[in-house]
C-alpha cells in the first residue's frame, strides 16, 4: 500500500536513479492498454477521456498502444486479422493548456501521427461517443477538491454511458488515499469505474471501491523507495515555512562547539528561535561563536539533576524541539540528569551523542530520534557494526533495535540508516570528508529543526539525506578539509535547492 504523497515522492526519487517520469509514464499508458485488451476485443469501439494533467498523459501513451486497423507488425506478425482498437481521444479543454511537458509531447505524438484525437472546448459540446470502453483518465493523484467543470458533467456522462469504464490510476474524483469522491458534499461526483489500473502499489483508497482494481509494475527501482533521495524532501519543498518552530540544545559543557553547531544547524532547516542551555563557565563562549543563537545558562559546570526540571518547563512551556546530548560529556551526574530529563519529558527530542546510552534505560512519554554512530548503537544495545561501510548491512537488526525501543533510529555512518521500527531507509548521501567531527552535530541539529513541522521518521529522513547532500554540494571545493561548520551554509540548498532534481 502506497499514499499519494508518498508515491509522488518515489516517483521524484526513481527520476534522481535516472529513470525519468516519461518512462514510467510510457509504462502506466502500457499497462492501461493491457488492461482495455483484457476487457473487450480488437475491434472494439474505446473512448478516452484525458484530462490535462499526467493521469491525461498515460492515457495518451495507451492511445497509441491501443489503436490500429490491424496492419500493425506485430498483428500481422500473430496472424490476427485486426489487432488495434476504434480509439478516439477527447482532451478535455485546450492543448495549450496541457499542465506537463510530458503529457504535452505525448498529445503532440497523438497529434502529429494522425491518432483521432479532438480538444474539447466546452462540456456542452461534449457527446461522449458511442463507445464499448471508456479510458477516464481526467484526473489522478494530482486532483484537488471537488470535480469542477467540464469534469463533473463528463463524469455523468461517463456513469450513464452503457461501456466498460476503465479508469487510469484511480477514478476521477476519488481521493486515492480515502476511497472516497472528494468535495464537501455527501452526494459529490465521481466517476464510478469498472476497472482500474493503478500503478506500482495499490492504494488504500481503491479496496473500497466496487471496481476491480490491477496493480501495474511500470518499472520504478526498488530503490526508489528504500532509498532516501530528493523526493523524500517534498515535504519541505511542496511546504510552509512554520510558524515559531523553536529548538532547545541541551548541551555543552566539557565542549562547546558541539551544541553551537547543533543550534545553528536547526536554524538553516527552518526553525526561527534556536535556543540553548548550558552551563554557565562556557555559555559565553557558545554565545561568541553564533549571534543568532539564544544562550541561557545555568549553575555549575556541567549539567546535573538539579537543573532538570528547570529545563523541562521551559522545553515544554514553549513546545520547542529538544536536542539532547550534543557536548555534554558523560560525567555520572550528566548521565543521571539525562535520563531524568527523558523520564520527565513528554515533547519531541533528538538525543545525540552522551545521552543516548540512557535511552534504553528510561521509561518515556517523548517522542525521540536518535542519532547514533555505530560505537553509541553498540552501547544502546543494538546490533554490533563492525565497520562504517557495513551499517546497512545491518538494517534488518536496525529495524529490530528501533522497534524494540519504540524510537526513531538513525544510525549514522557511510551510509545512514533511518527505522521506526516498521518502515526502514538507507541514505547514501554524504562525502569521505564527513568523518570530520561535527557533522553528527548538524546532523542532530538539521533533525529538530525539520522534527518542529515533520513527523519523526519522515524528518529523520531528511535530515539524513540533507546532511549528506549538503557535503556533496560543497564536496567540489573542499574534498579535503571540510568543516562541519561548512555545512550550514550548504544546508538550506540541499533542503530547498533545485539543484538535485
Ligand atoms: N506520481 C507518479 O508516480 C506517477 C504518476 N503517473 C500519473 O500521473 C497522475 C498524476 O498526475 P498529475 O499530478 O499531473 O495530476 P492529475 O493528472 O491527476 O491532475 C492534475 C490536473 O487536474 C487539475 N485539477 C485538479 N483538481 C481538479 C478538480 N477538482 N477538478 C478539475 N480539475 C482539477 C489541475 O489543474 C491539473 O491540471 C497519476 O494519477 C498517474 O496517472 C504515472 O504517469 C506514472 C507515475
Ligand atoms: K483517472
Amino acid at each position: 500500500m502506497i499514499s499519494a504523497d508518498r508515491m509522488a515522492q518515489v516517483d521524484a526519487n526513481a527520476a534522481a536513479l535516472g529513470v525519468p517520469r516519461k518512462q514510467l509514464m510510457e509504462s502506466s499508458g502500457n499497462a492501461v492498454a493491457r488492461e482495455v485488451r483484457a476487457v473487450a476485443d480488437p475491434g472494439a469501439r474505446v473512448a478516452v477521456v484525458a484530462g490535462r494533467g499526467n493521469n491525461g498523459g498515460d492515457a495518451f501513451v495507451a492511445a497509441r498502444f491501443l489503436d490500429g486497423d490491424g496492419s500493425h507488425p506485430s498483428a500481422r506478425r500473430n496472424g490476427d486479422s485486426d489487432g488495434g482498437y476504434d480509439t478516439s481521444v477527447h482532451l478535455l479543454g485546450r492543448a495549450e493548456t496541457i499542465a506537463t511537458d510530458i503529457a504535452r509531447e505525448n498529445w503532440d505524438a497523438l497529434r502529429r501521427g494522425e491518432y483521432d484525437a479532438e480538444e474539447v472546448g466546452d462540456s456542452r459540446d461534449f457527446d461522449l461517443p458511442d463507445c464499448d470502453v471508456v479510458v477516464d483518465a481526467m484526473l489522478g493523484t494530482g486532483v484537488t477538491g471537488a470535480l469542477r467543470e467540464p469534469e463533473a458533467t463528463v463524469a455523468e456522462r461517463i456513469n450513464d454511458a452503457d461501456a466498460t469504464v476503465v479508469s487510469v490510476d484511480v477514478p476521477s474524483g476519488v481521493n486515492a488515499d480515502t476511497g472516497e469522491a472528494l468535495g464537501a458534499s455527501a452526494d459529490a461526483t465521481a466517476v464510478e469505474a469498472d476497472r482500474v489500473v493503478t500503478f506500482h502499489d495499490a492504494k488504500p483508497g481503491l479496496d473500497s471501491l466496487d471496481a476491480e482494481v490491477t496493480v501495474a509494475d511500470i518499472g520504478i527501482p526498488a530503490a526508489a523507495e528504500r532509498l532516501v533521495g530528493p523526493g523524500d524532501l517534498l515535504p519541505v519543498r511542496s511546504g510552509t515555512k512554520g510558524d515559531d518552530a523553536r529548538t532547545y540544545v541541551v548541551g555543552g559543557g566539557p565542549y562547546t562547539g558541539a551544541p553551537a553547531l547543533a543550534a545553528q544547524a536547526a536554524l538553516r532547516t527552518g526553525a526561527d528561535l534556536s535556543f540553548v542551555a548550558a552551563p554557565d563557565p562556557v555559555a559565553p563562549q557558545i554565545q561568541g561563536y553564533a549571534e543568532d543563537l539564544i544562550v541561557q545558562s545555568y549553575d555549575g559546570d556541567h549539567l546535573t539533576p538539579e537543573q532538570v526540571p528547570d529545563l523541562v518547563e521551559t522545553a515544554e512551556s514553549y513546545d520547542d524541539v529538544v536536542v539532547l546530548g550534543p557536548g555534554l560529556g558523560n560525567a555520572d551526574e550528566t548521565l543521571e540528569a539525562a535520563k531524568r530529563f527523558l523520564a520527565e519529558f513528554s515533547g519531541r527530542a533528538v538525543v545525540d551523542a552522551d545521552a543516548l546510552p540512557v535511552v534504553p534505560e528510561v521509561e518515556t512519554d517523548a517522542t525521540l530520534v536518535c542519532t547514533p554512530n555505530r560505537k553509541e548503537l553498540a552501547e544502546m544495545g543494538g546490533p554490533e557494526v563492525e565497520s562504517a561501510d557495513a551499517l546497512r548491512d545491518h538494517a534488518d537488526e536496525i529495524e529490530a533495535f528501533a522497534d524494540e525501543l519504540g524510537h526513531v533510529v538513525l544510525a549514522k555512518a557511510k551510509d545512514d540508516v533511518i527505522s521506526d521500527g516498521e518502515r526502514t531507509r538507507v541514505s547514501t548521501a554524504g562525502t569521505p570528508g564527513m568523518t570530520v567531527g561535527g557533522t553528527g552535530d548538524t546532523l542532530a541539529g538539521t533533525a529538530a529543526g525539520l522534527l518542529a513541522t515533520h513527523d519523526p521518521f519522515q524528518s529523520a529522513c531528511m535530515a539524513a539525506y540533507a546532511n549528506g547532500r549538503a557535503a556533496e554540494l560543497l564536496d567540489h571545493r573542499r574534498h579535503d578539509g571540510l568543516l562541519a561548520s561548512d555545512l550550514l551554509d550548504a544546508l538550506p540548498r540541499a533542503l530547498w535547492g533545485e539543484d538535485d532534481e
